[in-house]
């Protein structure tokens, strides 16, 4: 789809958010968590039950208000609308509600979800975040003349959120950037027709996208069509950009990974591209293997680098490693399908998402659907979060940081998407 507080900092008695946040600030001696936040399953420590750690108050109260009823062009008014959360489970929406925090009309047809809280919410760093990414997006060219639903969308605070292990805004904003063009990417050449998205081109689009993050390496002669070609096109600017500034943090093996999640992205693009053009609805494991792909992997990708640290390519790419945080990811990325399913019903066209698959391949209602596709996030992350454990009990302190990271980044991400004016019910 096209890009057009009450302060929720964890609750004082939030025991696993405090012990978290503890490990992220590097304070040691955290008792039965050594070095990683949220996995108190992790051998050698005391077994503690999932829900000691993911408590109610970091459940969605909403369950069973869903989005059911007719869909397509025209038909959402005769759909159930979302319900507002209960009010104490949903920060900002009471008195002194900041930009960013969870708004009035929030879509809440989401059902409870496993997921960590998020660890932190600092509305003033969001917004420095925020402010310093749509200035850079002016300077870029990207989604001119709608630079101020590019701020509401408010992805400084999705930095903020998910990344709760840096408070420095320029780290948090080279992440930013990243994830902006690889919107901005999905925006311009899938979604939305008058930046010139359509299926025709989306091949031709994406593997010039590409050579902004791996430059061409032209004979001379054609060097300054490469040049100019690369400025010809404000996502290739965007881009070529966010890889430039995020050189100043990321070594170069940092560099190549997130290149390789980036070509693997553009591949889902392309997965999605061709299931419009044919017309085709997906099988559910078919779609779940593209949204492992299509998914927020070059997000979670960075969360060495904005914390100021190195995670070796070996324990990377360690195919245990990636099974983990491949799944962590998938789930993260279905949090996206879960909340953005009321926007994507209103637009009209045909949108894929776990609940439209799950309900067109096993014949059940979309709200039905909803409530399989939450159970599958769960899965998900609870398999996330053993196999985590397991592997920080063995691996290094990077590794054991980094898991902790994407752990961290599945609650800010969550945070976000409930949050967010991207998928606020309309009206609100
Ligand atoms: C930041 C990043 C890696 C984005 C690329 C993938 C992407 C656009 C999503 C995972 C979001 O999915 P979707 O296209 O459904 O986005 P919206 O629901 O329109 O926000």
């Amino acid at each position: 789809m096209s890009l057009l507080s009450r302060m929720s900092a964890p609750a004082a008695g939030h025991e696993v958010a405090r012990l978290a946040a503890a490990v992220l600030a590097g304070r040691p001696g955290v008792p039965g968590v050594p070095g990683v936040p949220g996995f108190p399953g992790a051998p050698g420590t005391a077994p503690v039950p999932a829900a000691a750690y993911v408590p109610p108050s970091a459940r969605l109260s909403s369950r069973s208000v869903l989005p059911t009823g007719p869909t397509g062009l025209g038909t959402s008014a005769l759909r159930i609308t979302a319900r507002r959360a209960e009010p104490d489970a949903v920060p900002g929406s009471g008195p002194g509600s900041v930009p960013g925090s969870v708004p009035e009309g929030a879509p809440d047809s989401v059902p409870d979800l496993y997921c960590p809280p998020h660890l932190r919410d600092d509305p003033a760093l969001a917004h420095e975040v925020n402010d310093r990414l749509v200035d850079w997006a002016a300077e870029t060219g990207i989604y001119p003349g709608r630079l101020d639903r590019v701020r509401a969308t408010d992805f400084g605070r999705l930095m903020m959120l998910a990344h709760p292990g840096t408070d420095d805004p320029e780290r948090l904003l080279a992440a930013a950037r990243c994830a902006l063009a690889e919107w901005a990417t999905d925006d311009y050449y899938c979604d939305d027709e008058t930046t010139g998205a359509g299926p025709a081109l989306l091949g031709a689009h994406l593997g010039l996208a590409y050579t902004a993050t791996d430059p061409s390496h032209p004979p001379a002669r054609h060097a300054p069509e490469v040049a100019q070609g690369l400025r010809a096109d404000p996502v290739r600017v965007a881009l070529r950009s966010s890889f430039e500034h995020l050189a100043r943090y990321a070594d170069p093996t940092q560099t190549a990974r997130l290149r390789h999640e980036i070509a693997v992205l553009f591949v889902g693009y392309g997965q999605e591209g061709s299931w419009r053009t044919s017309g085709r609805m997906p099988a559910v494991w078919e779609y779940l293997a593209h949204r492992q792909i299509n998914s927020f992997m070059p997000c979670i990708a960075l969360v060495d680098v904005v914390d100021g640290y190195r995670l070796g390519p070996a324990e990377y790419d360690d195919p245990r490693v990636r099974r983990a945080v491949t799944m962590a990811a998938t789930a993260s990325t279905l949090v996206n399908d879960l909340y953005s399913l009321a926007k994507e019903q209103d637009s009209g066209g045909v949108e894929f998402s776990l609940p439209t698959v799950i309900a067109a391949e096993e014949g059940c209602s979309l709200g039905e659907a909803v409530e399989r596709s939450a159970a599958v996030h769960d899965e998900l992350v609870h398999t996330f979060e053993r196999e985590a454990a397991a592997l920080a009990a063995t691996g290094s302190p990077e590794l054991r940081r980094f898991l902790a990271g994407v752990w961290a980044w599945l609650g800010g991400n969550r945070e976000w998407h409930r949050g967010s004016a991207r998928y606020a019910a309309p009206g609100s």
